[in-house]
């Protein structure tokens, strides 16, 4: 495709990437938020598929910025492409919108609307003829215990709903990625999804409602104290922290392309959005940092898959999640892992990722099969290197079938009946 050396996008950068792609942003701005890239790079995802390439041009001092193949998405409220759309889609959709000429009101949604906020919208909505409700979020994972992306577009879907319906404004609404890098302020990039005067709905919050949101902990704790005695009112309020919590590690495995990584991130965002703390140890990842400079012969996929299964029991002990999606080409080397987390006093969960070969090579979204047939990677997993399928597995899952929401409503339905189960006594 190119010769041009690549960068590895982070979360943050991925966001800043997609805004550009968007025209929320220019090329420069992307370009400046990746000093350490060179000049002529090509950037991809963790996974290594080639996105986007940015050059600087010498003569005019330019920088070109050219897509090379899709961003991958997830599920959820925040990856739907009716509202998950580039700048340039919003701002022409908005070009004719009704109002005084200004140009739609914008309004910033960055935190879960109180009743007070959603009053204040309606209120600002009154009269303004067109509204683009903006909802920016980040790839990032949220804050434990904050209210996570999923959940920040959900409310902000119903609080467009109200202002459409209870101000008879017409209601755009737009997810912008968003990780505050990039250069440009939230204002600015509210002007550049369409918006004329921009409004931050938290900004209307009143001293009293603020006080009452940064209370409500408090406020169960009391509660909790009110209910039982010290020591029973300790427990319940330990207990809801989560520290009794047995932890579970959920083990994809399966051919390049199966659908592992997709379906794995999925299931890792939808749980931490469940308020789990879920840690992803996704194949290609692994090996940009654990497992840097490991090759593919069988000795040293071995060692890869024993160093995953290592950290995400130590995940799983202390509570967590961890979800893992390495091909994991053997049996003993999965076994391994099984008695890892077993060990660790763990749920554990093999999921196959059972997609056939034929599927996975006309997939084929790194080229990396055709490189393999061409005889260019040697030991490729299912071309000249073996995979032996699991009989031990908790799930099977064949994606040539299955949508991906199917896929990781199975696994998530599957794991919280194991979590429900009866309580670590350790
Ligand atoms: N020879 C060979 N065989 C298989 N895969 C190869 C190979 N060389 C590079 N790649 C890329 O590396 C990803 C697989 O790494 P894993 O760590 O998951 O493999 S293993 O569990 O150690 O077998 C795999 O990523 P996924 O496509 O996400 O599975 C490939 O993109
Ligand atoms: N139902 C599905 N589940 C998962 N992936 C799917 C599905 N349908 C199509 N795909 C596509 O297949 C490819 C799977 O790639 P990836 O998740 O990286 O696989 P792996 O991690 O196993 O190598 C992605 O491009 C994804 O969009």
């Amino acid at each position: 495709m190119t010769d041009a050396p690549s960068h590895v996008l982070s979360d943050d950068e991925l966001d800043v990437l997609e805004l550009a792609l968007g025209d929320a942003l220019p090329a420069s701005a992307l370009a400046a938020a990746l000093p350490d890239a060179p000049a002529d790079v090509v950037l991809t995802d963790a996974e290594n598929t080639p996105l986007a390439r940015l050059t600087a041009r010498t003569g005019d001092r330019s920088v070109v910025l050219e897509p090379l193949k899709p961003m991958a998405t997830a599920i959820g409220p925040q990856w739907d492409a009716a509202v998950r759309r580039p700048a340039r889609e919003v701002r022409a959709a908005l070009r004719d919108a009704p109002g005084d000429g200004q140009g739609a009101m914008g309004l910033l949604v960055t935190e879960v609307p109180t009743r007070e906020e959603v009053e204040v919208a309606v209120a600002l909505a009154a009269g303004a003829g067109a509204v683009l409700v903006l909802v920016p979020v980040a790839r990032r994972a949220p804050e434990p215990g904050a209210v996570g992306a999923p959940g920040l577009v959900r409310a902000a879907r119903s609080l467009a709903a109200t202002v459409a319906e209870d101000a008879g404004a017409q209601v755009t609404t737009a997810v912008v990625p968003w990780s505050g890098r990039g250069g440009a302020t939230l204002d600015e990039t509210a002007a550049a999804y369409g918006a004329g005067r921009v409004e931050m709905l938290v900004a209307h919050r009143s001293p009293a409602t603020a006080e009452g949101v940064a209370a409500l902990p408090r406020v169960r704790e009391e509660a909790v104290r009110a209910l039982y005695p010290p020591a029973s009112a300790a427990e319940v309020n330990r207990a809801a922290s989560g520290a009794r919590r047995r932890g579970a590690v959920v083990f994809f495995t399966g051919l390049s392309g199966s659908g592992k990584s997709t379906v794995a991130r999925a299931l890792a965002a939808e749980l931490d959005d469940d308020g789990l703390e879920t840690t992803l140890l996704d194949g290609d990842e692994v090996r940009q940092h654990l497992s840097k400079g490991l090759g593919f012969d069988r000795d040293s996929r071995e060692i890869n898959v024993q160093r995953i299964g290592y950290v995400a029991a130590l995940v799983a002990k202390h509570g967590g999640i961890a979800v893992a999606a390495p091909i994991a080409p053997f049996a003993a080397g999965r076994a391994g892992v099984r008695a890892l987390a077993e060990d660790a006093g763990a749920h554990f969960v093999l999921v196959h990722v059972s997609t056939p070969l034929a599927v996975c090579e006309a997939r084929d979204r790194k080229g990396f099969y055709a490189r393999a047939r061409a005889g260019e990677i040697a030991e490729f997993t299912g071309i000249s290197s073996p995979y032996e399928e699991p009989d031990d597995a908790e799930l099977v899952i064949d994606t040539s079938d299955v949508p991906v929401p199917d896929a990781v409503e199975t696994v998530r339905r599957h794991l919280m009946t194991l979590l429900a189960g009866p309580p670590s006594r350790t």
